[in-house]
């Protein structure tokens, strides 16, 4: 079995972060081991609600990890500070050979401030350089680039090919919504290509990032290529946000075990 790990914070409402990343993990069949960086407890009423962890907390689970069990794949999600970026930058500078997925994570679909700003360029210089791939919405992208990136796909491809200077392998650029579609444009020096899907008409999208990140983490721990790696993925997670769920306040969460479950649904 394929072992795969999460560096990201702990999402207490169950749909993002770490609990994503274990339950989608545990729906491709790899096995799932966890790096906390922080706790994420905010609500619809307060901003507030955001736990760093300890340096020496991070390190220790890493190396409970590393020492004991080893790993195929990583993914990075939420770091929230530049000491957190460059200690897990160090770690792992230790593992070369693995799958490396670096999800820049942000902000949170309640608003939430998941990185400092002052993040952004130690982001750039020690980890994004280390990435097999990186997976910035248009909002990150627009950091990582410190420019305005348009609705058009002559920008986006723009974009998506500046991003890559960064020095990561390849660049995975979710556009969020063009012409009505959900697109992703990817690009790793070579081939630049597009995937679409329908655009699903719901809020319910907490998580879609982490989950997508996740599964491709999955796959390519398989030894999975690039591109049919992210087409599995793109097909997970549309499923997730297809069948996603609301329990009335806030912004709901992505069904994570919707791709497997699929044809109970369609009987309800
Ligand atoms: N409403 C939607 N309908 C279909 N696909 C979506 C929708 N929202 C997001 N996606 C897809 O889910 C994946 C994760 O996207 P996104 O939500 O932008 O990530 P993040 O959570 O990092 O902002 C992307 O492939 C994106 O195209
Ligand atoms: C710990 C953590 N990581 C990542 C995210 C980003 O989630 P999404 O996949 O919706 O972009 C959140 C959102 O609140 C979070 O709490």
């Amino acid at each position: 079995m394929r072992r795969v790990v999460t560096i990201a914070g702990a999402a207490a409402q169950g749909s993002a972060g770490i609990q994503a990343d274990l339950k989608t993990f545990q729906e491709r069949d790899v096995y799932g081991m966890s790096v906390i960086t922080a706790t994420v407890a905010n609500n619809s009423r307060t901003q507030e609600g955001i736990f760093i962890r300890d340096i020496e907390e991070i390190e220790a689970q890493y190396y409970a990890i590393s020492e004991m069990v080893g790993m195929d794949a990583v993914k990075t999600g939420m770091l929230f500070s530049k000491d957190i970026i460059l200690k897990v930058s160090e770690l792992l500078k230790r593992v070369p050979t693995v799958p490396k997925i670096i999800d820049p994570v942000m902000i949170g679909k309640m608003g939430s401030q998941l990185l400092a700003d002052d993040a952004i360029e130690v982001l750039k210089k020690y980890l994004i350089p280390q990435a097999t791939i990186i997976t910035p919405n248009r909002l990150e992208a627009e950091k990582l680039l410190a420019r305005n990136i348009f609705s058009e796909i002559d920008d986006l491809e723009r974009a998506t090919k500046e991003l890559y200077g960064l020095s990561a392998q390849s660049v995975l650029l979710k556009a969020g919504e063009v012409d009505g579609k959900a697109i992703d444009f990817f690009y790793d020096g070579e081939t630049l290509e597009k995937f679409e899907m329908p655009l699903i008409d719901t809020i319910h999208t907490s998580g879609a990032g982490c989950t997508f990140a996740a599964c491709l983490t999955a796959e390519l721990a398989k030894g999975v290529e690039m591109i049919q790696a992210i087409h599995r993925s793109k097909q997970f997670v549309h499923a997730a946000i297809q069948h996603s769920l609301s329990f009335g306040k806030g912004v709901g969460s992505v069904r994570h075990g919707a791709l497997r479950k699929k044809s109970d649904f369609k009987s309800q």
